[in-house]
């Protein structure tokens, strides 16, 4: 029997002939360097046809048209220069595509991502579905990488550099509709008729190259080398402003996309192959590629081993406030799952809707969704006083007072009223699971779930499990996250759990160092340089002042003085400086750009002159220490269950520097005996709460590595 093959041609009575894509035993297709031979045989075969019409390229697999090149395969690549011939052989493939003699139509359903997007550009024309499932998009930047077969060339000359750039440097995806209005697809249709559509648009069409048709402003914007310097200078100057000289990636698009404007198709081809030879290469973009396989293993993981999640059918959600509205959208509209709202007041229900209408609304304003989808969402949304409905919910999820006694209470009253095997999962962001289960009558159905804020933005959720939570209860809480399209990590119970735990350290050391006369943009210009997207200081105001000082003891009595937080909390609240949400805090929130400065009245108030000292490095290895010291505390004591779950925890819950690959891998990188040697030289200089985390001395006497 021969071998099952990816690339096969069917040809039809019409004279139209088929490109199918079924890449064998994978659940999504993706290019790799071994399928050359098969399509350059559909290729010959295509070109020796003389009474041909059309082409169509077309997946067999049902929402997969093509998510890319193989990302495992580029990570194999052990030099430049082995990237760089992979890059040429996916532009020679598609040069031949779109050189063929008849009209050649993609026809896109599902993902259609990297070089599937760079495949689907060869194509002279493209139609895609209207299916949630059909992404468009080129994401190698969020890889370190630029388009590297054809993409950086193709995608500017049909759509405009000004209107490529950003997606480019982005890797932005969008859905058919938004690809139709910018240009990239010729048409948008429902699945049941796409290839039917596809062959249509083939028997009608010319086989030429789109261009993108200029307004008399653009043309001689895009036109002509000075118009163009204007575009490519603001690129640059906005990638500088964002990235931090961080991410070599972006500059790399904006020059190849430059040089292949300057110079012609052919010359870019060469410059952008190159260009993804090199930056394939780069420590930035390894990391990047471990964040795509540690989240793509993760998808996969229950969260309990062999132990299947009960089936959730109604989810009740306890409180409307900022974190029960957001729970509340996540789980209609992400999961699409029926949530019941319960809240003591008419005003917290109402709240809680209102929040999820803004979100939808704000959607069916930019065309992501249809008003039909708006009130499909909404009707999954209701509300109550009392706990009517609650007996037919799966899961409660609680967000309501940081108060143990209230929760607790909370569990009574829905082991009262809900089914013998209902969960009870807590937002709580500070309480032990332990002490919230206390008094259950089934603690094996109480366990933590913690949300981000904003819930509908932040893609991580902590899943807290105490010693009696029972794993259907965790791989249940697992899937329901994952539902609500969340990246779980599951995490033991203990003060700050794992994030806030790593965060706190970090952001009392900023503190002092602004106590210490550090000026508050210096502190938190370092830690951006350092790749966080906040600094600590300005996050500060973002969580809240007053919840900071709040949370600040607890930790320090549940983990030891290293995490005991400057004196300055009860001048700060005495001020009634809680932050943005009062608009008075480190940063001033009144005039043109709030929260842009610093409220130098800060300064007075906490008896200090700043002045800038310590170089930015100094300031972020002084903070940042701290968190990885901690982060290697909570691995030691089983907090997190993985190096690689606490690097996509702190990555997706804070914004650690993905570039960096998360703390464990930043600590590998530098290497774990440096590490140490840092800490005990700042634990000379600064005191006791630098000293190494025990793990961390044993790992560098042993020269071993996270990884
Ligand atoms: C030369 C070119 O310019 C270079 C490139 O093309 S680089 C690649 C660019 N493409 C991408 O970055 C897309 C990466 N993929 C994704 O974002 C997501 O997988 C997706 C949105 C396509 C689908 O997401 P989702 O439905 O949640 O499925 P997900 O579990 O992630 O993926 C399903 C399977 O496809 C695999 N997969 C998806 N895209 C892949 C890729 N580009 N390379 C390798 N494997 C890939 C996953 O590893 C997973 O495999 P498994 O089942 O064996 O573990």
């Amino acid at each position: 029997m021969s071998q099952q093959k990816a690339f096969t041609l069917e040809l039809r009575d019409d004279q139209v002939a088929v490109i199918h894509i079924d890449v064998p035993g994978e659940s999504m297709n993706t290019l790799k360097a071994s399928f050359a031979e098969e399509v350059a045989h559909v290729l010959n075969q295509l070109e020796q046809q003389h009474d041909l019409k059309g082409v169509v390229v077309i997946s067999d697999k049902p929402g997969s048209f093509v998510a890319g090149a193989d990302i495992s395969m580029i990570d194999a690549c052990e030099n430049a220069a082995d990237t760089e011939s992979l890059a040429r052989q996916g532009q020679a493939m598609f040069d031949r595509i779109e050189s063929l003699k008849v009209p050649v139509v993609a026809a896109i359903d599902g993902a259609c991502l990297g070089g599937g997007l760079e495949l689907a550009l060869a194509c002279h024309y493209r139609v895609a579905t209207d299916s949630e499932k059909t992404i468009i998009g080129l994401p190698e930047v969020q890889l370190g990488l630029l388009p590297g077969s054809g993409g950086t060339q193709r995608l500017p000359r049909l759509i405009g550099i000004q209107k490529a750039l950003p997606l480019i440097l982005t890797g932005k995806q969008l859905r058919a509709k938004q690809a139709k209005k910018l240009g990239i697809v010729d048409d948008v249709v429902p699945a049941t008729i796409l290839l039917e559509a596809a062959v249509k648009l083939a028997l009608s069409s010319k086989a030429k190259v789109k261009r993108v048709r200029h307004s008399l402003f653009n043309k001689l914007l895009e036109g002509s080398g000075v118009g163009r310097g204007i575009i490519f200078s603001k690129a640059r100057e906005q990638a500088q402003a964002k990235a931090k000289g961080n991410y070599p990636a972006l500059d790399k698009i904006i020059d190849t996309i430059a040089y292949g404007a300057d110079k012609g198709f052919e010359a870019g081809l060469e410059f952008e192959a190159r260009s993804f030879g090199e930056l394939a290469m780069t420590p930035e973009s390894k990391q990047l590629r471990h964040i795509f396989f540690a989240t793509t293993a993760m998808k996969k993981e229950t969260g309990a081993g062999d132990t299947k999640p009960r089936k959730i059918e109604r989810v009740g959600v306890l409180g409307g406030g900022l974190m029960g509205g957001g729970i509340a959208y996540v789980t209609a509209a992400k999961a699409g799952l029926p949530a019941r709202i319960k809240d003591i007041s008419e005003q917290g229900i109402v709240h809680a809707l209102k929040y999820s209408y803004d979100l939808l609304h704000k959607k069916v304003k930019r065309k992501h969704l249809s008003r039909t989808e708006l009130e499909a969402t909404m009707l999954r949304l209701s509300g109550t006083l009392d706990y009517s409905g609650f007996d037919q919910v799966d899961v409660v999820i609680e967000a309501v007072f940081e108060d143990l006694k209230l929760k607790q209470q909370m569990v009574a009253d829905i082991e009262a009223v809900a089914g013998e095997n209902t969960i009870f999962a807590t937002n709580t962001s500070s309480l032990p699971i332990t002490q919230i289960a206390a008094e259950a009558q089934r603690p094996e159905n109480v366990i933590g779930l913690h949300y981000f804020s904003p819930v509908d933005k932040m893609p991580l959720a902590e899943i807290i499990t105490h010693a009696g939570t029972s794993d259907e209860t965790i791989a249940t809480t697992v899937a329901l996250a994952k539902k609500q399209g969340k990246t779980p990590i599951v995490v033991k119970d203990g003060a700050g759990f794992y994030v806030n735990r790593i965060l706190a350290p970090y952001m009392n050391e900023s503190a002092r160092l602004v106590l210490e006369g550090e000026p508050i943009e210096a502190v938190d210009g370092a830690l951006v340089k350092f790749g966080f997207p906040v600094g600590p200081m300005k996050l500060m105001d973002e969580v809240g002042i007053d919840v900071a000082a709040k949370v600040a003891p607890i930790m320090a009595d549940e983990l030891g003085d290293r995490f005991r937080a400057p004196d300055a909390f009860g001048k700060l609240l005495d001020d009634e400086r809680k932050g943005k949400k009062n608009k008075k805090g480190f940063y001033a929130y009144s005039g043109k750009k709030p929260g842009k400065s610093v409220d130098e009245s800060v300064y007075g108030l906490l008896g200090i002159s700043p002045s800038a000292k310590l170089g930015g490095d100094e300031i972020a290895q002084r903070t940042v220490l701290l968190m990885l010291n901690e982060a290697a505390y909570c691995l030691d004591e089983g907090i997190i269950r993985s190096a690689r779950d606490g690097d996509i925890g702190a990555i997706f819950g804070i914004g650690f520097p993905p570039f960096r690959g998360g703390p464990f891998r930043y600590m590998d990188a530098v290497g774990v005996a440096e590490i140490v040697r840092r800490l005990q030289n700042y634990q000379q200089q600064h005191g006791e709460r630098y000293t190494p985390a025990p793990l961390l001395v044993k790992m560098a006497e042993n020269n071993e590595r996270f990884y």
